[in-house]
Parts: structure tokens; sequence; C-alpha cells
């Protein structure tokens, strides 16, 4: 499992386009026939991909968390942007359509991913965090994920948020997970900008069309960089950076986050006209 380690916010102000890649912008997560994970050492956080074309992928135990089986002190969250798929989780059975969220609690042994069609397979989004408890595995369809909108499109920011694993919605020991579409014309996302100090986040950019990009922006506030961001491409955001992004069309993310809260309205805004 490829391991991304601490970079400091002074850091990263002196990192070239190339280390800013190396270090946050994840490209290779969702390869057919392939499980893929690479552990952040912000909040312990597994980011991953699994793309279940012609054969089922199973969730292994990795040896960097000296565990006997992956989930043994860590709990799951798992989101398909693909075609309808099924997850089976010790021998029970979940079906996911596009946009579905499936929570699998600490302590379930076998997790298993497979598409109902392998000429359009399944692509299984996954965040994993250290729990210190088990919570239910719960399955949440995107229509049931309280749908929020906000922004304008006088502001290109016109946009929805679902939210699926979070305090009022399914239960976890620290992971909170959701995703957000941005409507027709409308471009930037989480504009204006925040940071949380006290919780990491990763985002997962998807629906990007084929010739399409997002401009991404992390840093602190006031030393902003940017990576440029394609179709099916993560990015780690430390809890001291801003994460926001600007598209050159509308498009979708998935954002999660684990650390020290679980409250999604603690966030630390930053005034447009504050950033550098
Ligand atoms: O569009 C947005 O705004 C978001 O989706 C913001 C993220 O959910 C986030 O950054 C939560 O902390
Ligand atoms: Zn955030």
């Amino acid at each position: 499992m490829e391991q991304r380690y601490h970079n400091s916010p002074n850091e990263t102000k002196n990192m070239n386009t190339e280390q800013l890649r190396n270090n946050f912008l994840i490209d290779n997560l969702m390869q057919a026939d392939k499980l893929t994970l690479v552990y952040s050492h912000y909040d312990r956080m597994i980011i991953g991909g699994a793309v279940p074309a012609t054969t089922p992928l199973t969730l292994n135990n990795e040896a960097e968390l000296r565990a006997d089986f992956f989930l043994e002190r860590r709990e799951l969250g798992i989101i398909n942007v693909g075609g309808n798929g099924k997850v089976e989780v010790d021998g029970k059975v979940y079906e996911l359509g596009v946009k579905d969220c499936l929570y699998v609690g600490r302590g379930q042994k076998r997790v298993v991913f497979s598409s109902d069609n392998s000429q359009n397979p399944a692509v299984y989004y996954l965040l994993s965090a250290p729990a210190h408890k088990e919570y239910a595995t719960q399955l949440m369809k995107k229509e049931d994920a309280t749908p929020t909108t906000v922004g304008s499109l006088e502001t290109s920011n016109h946009r929805t948020i679902y939210k699926y694993i979070h305090k009022q919605g399914i239960e976890s020991c620290q992971l909170v997970m959701g995703l957000t579409t941005l409507n027709t014309g409308s471009v930037w996302n989480t504009m204006p900008s925040h940071t949380h100090d006290r919780r990491m986040e990763a985002y997962f950019y998807f629906d990007v069309q084929p010739g399409q990009a997002v401009v991404h922006f992390m840093g602190q506030p006031t030393e902003t960089r940017h990576i440029m961001v394609h179709n099916h491409q993560a990015l780690i955001s430390p809890p001291w950076s801003i994460h926001s992004g600007c598209g050159t069309a509308n498009y979708s993310f998935i954002w999660g986050m684990a650390g020290e809260n679980q409250d999604y309205a603690d966030m630390d805004a930053v005034k447009i006209d504050e950033l550098r």
C-alpha cells in the first residue's frame, strides 16, 4: 500500500508542480480489475478505489496495518460512481447504484466488490479511518442523503451537497462522507473556501467530462497553490489547507473527512478577499 507522509505548510509553500502532485494528488485510483489503496498519515485515512470489471475484488489485509484483517480496527465508507454493482460484507449482499453509499463498520472480516455488467463496471471510491467501536453496516441511497442546495449561478457555484455518513445520517466513529454536484453553468466548489484544522479531508473528482479539467486549490489561505485534476483523481487536503476547485465545465466530487470531530459545519471560513 502506498504511503503518503505529512507535509508542513512551510515545506509545501516551496514545492514545485511535480512535488505538489507527488505529495497531494492520487492519479491512479481507478484501474480495471484492481483495488488500489493509498495510506495518508493525515488522520491515518486510507483512500482507495476498486473497479471490478471482469472479476470480483476482495478487500485484503495490508501488512502496514499489523492487523488480523483490514477492518479489525477500522471503518469503511464506499460510494459507487459507476454502473450498478454489489458489495458483499460477511455474506450479506448490498446493491449499490450510482451515487449510493455503503458504510461498513469495524470488525467485518470479508468485503467483496462486484459489478452487474462488465461492459459498465461499478467504480467504487473508498475511505477508511481508524475506529474505536463497531457501528452498524448500512446502505444509503442517493435520494436519502438529504440534498442541500447552496451557492448561485451568479457566482458560478450553484451546487447540491449530499451527506451520507455524518452525525445526522449514517453513524460512524470518525468518518464523515458525502458528495457534491455542480449544476450546469456552475464551476466553483467550496468557494468561499474554508479550513478545518481539526480534520483532514480527501476529495475525489468524478463526472469530469473528456477534455475538461478541474483546477484544485490548496495551501494556507494566504499561500495558495493549484493542482490540475482530471476525472477519477483524488486529492489529500491537509487540515491546515483550503480545498476548493474551479472546473472548465461542471463536475461532481466526493468529499470525506476524519479527525478531531464529526461536525460538518465546523469550518473556519475564509473571505474571498483574504485569499492570496
Ligand atoms: O461544495 C462544497 O462546498 C463542499 O462540498 C464542501 C465540502 O463538503 C467540505 O469541504 C466539507 O468540509
Ligand atoms: Zn472542508
